[in-house]
């Protein structure tokens, strides 16, 4: 469960949200805050007052993987192998254990041919996979991905979606500007001016913004 209490962090103001489903969509427009409250929940940042519980814990007493919208700003390391082994290594797993499961996140990603690669020889979407691997291969309790979908092709987003979805995270909160793909979340978060305006299932909430041009495309077209 999430629970967010009281919290006040520089536009955010949330009285009190209780998220206990596993695939949380986080949506709204620009400088809505939706950065801004995944970086609260993921501990990145201190709440300027409130607080907020991961399964009944404060952030950083949780495994949190991250994956932001620029991955160049957090890898690390030159190679790809190391960048992906990297939170395995600083935890000083042994290291036949550490590469088995480097080539076992990198297979279900469908990344194993980047592993022996240099990270700045990388495409963006090659990038964000490598990122992903990265955040899921020291199984997270919690996943946060700030619009890592953002430059991907569409075969590359549905490998993100897979990923995801087989981590064993007890949460997904996934910031994404495509509502086609918040449409398969189990809730779906609507932030405008920090506030969350709507809330509830993917029904209930795109409901209240089908005028608006945060409705699914998908459903237009096939509903
Ligand atoms: N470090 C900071 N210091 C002060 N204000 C900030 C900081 N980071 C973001 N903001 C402001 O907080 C507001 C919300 O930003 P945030 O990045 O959370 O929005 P967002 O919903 O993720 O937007 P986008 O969809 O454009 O990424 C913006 O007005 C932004 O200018």
């Amino acid at each position: 469960m999430i629970r967010i209490t009281d919290l006040r962090h520089r536009l955010l103001d949330i009285p009190d949200l209780t998220l206990s489903t596993r695939h949380i969509a986080v949506i709204g427009p620009n400088g809505g805050g939706k950065t801004t409250l995944l970086s609260v929940c993921s501990g990145i940042e201190e709440p300027e007052a409130g607080s907020v519980r991961l399964l009944g814990r404060p952030p950083s007493a949780v495994k949190v993987g991250w994956v932001g919208e620029f991955p160049d700003r957090t890898l690390l390391f030159s190679r790809v192998y190391d960048e992906i082994a990297s939170s395995l290594r600083f935890r000083h797993r042994p290291c036949p254990e550490t590469d088995r499961t480097v080539r076992a996140v990198a297979e279900v990603g469908g990344i194993p041919r980047l592993l022996g690669k240099k990270v700045s020889a990388l495409s963006g979407g090659e990038k964000a996979l490598v990122a992903l691997a990265a955040a899921c291969v020291d199984d997270p309790e919690v996943l946060v991905l700030d619009e890592a979908d953002s430059h991907l092709d569409a075969g590359t987003a549905e490998r993100v979606s897979r990923v995801v979805q087989e981590s064993k995270a007890a949460h997904i909160l996934w910031c994404t500007q495509s509502m086609d793909t918040a449409a398969t979340a189990d809730y779906v978060l609507f932030m405008e001016n920090g506030r969350v305006r709507h809330r509830g299932t993917p029904d209930e909430v795109f409901s209240a913004l089908e005028e608006t041009c945060f409705y699914p495309t998908m459903w237009r077209v096939c509903r």
